[in-house]
């Protein structure tokens, strides 16, 4: 059996943060504001999972009014994640990303951004695309106030869940 989910969210920039998208550290002027470390792609990877599970969203596991997950890494967040979905019986098929900014570029990260995800999903790289455009200086991405992101996953049922 295949489920299908679907992720989004939005981080505004701000300045003294570091920017951390797909698990690593870009270098930019501007951080992303949050209650985590507002990495804005893992979490719409991690939603995406929860949607196709019907389990709802990450502000649902981990609330933005929870000390314990002030300036969280969202690896553990996506980690914890893909322990749900296996605990489910089920495992990643593909998910496709996508990444909206007018700055900074983002494809000389990608390919790192993908080993990071695909380890942190437990599957094999061939299965995680990760794409940046801009909005053509359209709307709140484009004028350059925040990033935005997306993602669409397919999960595989392969096992009976245990728990
Ligand atoms: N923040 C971004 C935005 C885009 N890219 C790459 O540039 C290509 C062209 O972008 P358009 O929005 O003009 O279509 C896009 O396909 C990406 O490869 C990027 O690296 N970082
Ligand atoms: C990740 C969480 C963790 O508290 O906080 P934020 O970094 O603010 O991210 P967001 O996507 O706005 O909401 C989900 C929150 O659960």
């Amino acid at each position: 059996m295949f489920r299908i989910g679907h992720g989004f969210d939005v981080h505004a920039f701000a300045e003294g943060r570091p920017l951390i998208i797909g698990g690593i550290e870009i270098p930019h002027e501007l951080g992303l504001k949050g209650h985590s470390d507002a990495d804005v792609l893992l979490h719409t990877m991690a939603d995406a999972i929860l949607g196709a599970l019907a389990l709802g969203d990450i502000g649902k596991f981990f609330p933005d009014t929870d000390e314990a997950y002030k300036d969280m890494d969202s690896k553990v967040l996506l980690s914890e994640v893909v322990d749900m979905m296996e605990r489910k019986g089920y495992r990643l098929g593909n998910i496709d990303a996508v990444i909206m900014a007018e700055k900074p570029k983002f494809r000389p990260y990608i390919d790192e951004m993908r080993q990071v995800s695909a380890s942190l999903l437990k599957t094999d790289l061939s299965n995680v695309n990760i794409k940046a455009t801009t909005t053509e200086k359209l709307g709140f991405t484009g004028r350059g106030e925040g990033i935005a992101s997306e993602a669409v996953v397919l999960l595989e049922k392969w096992r009976n869940h245990n728990g």
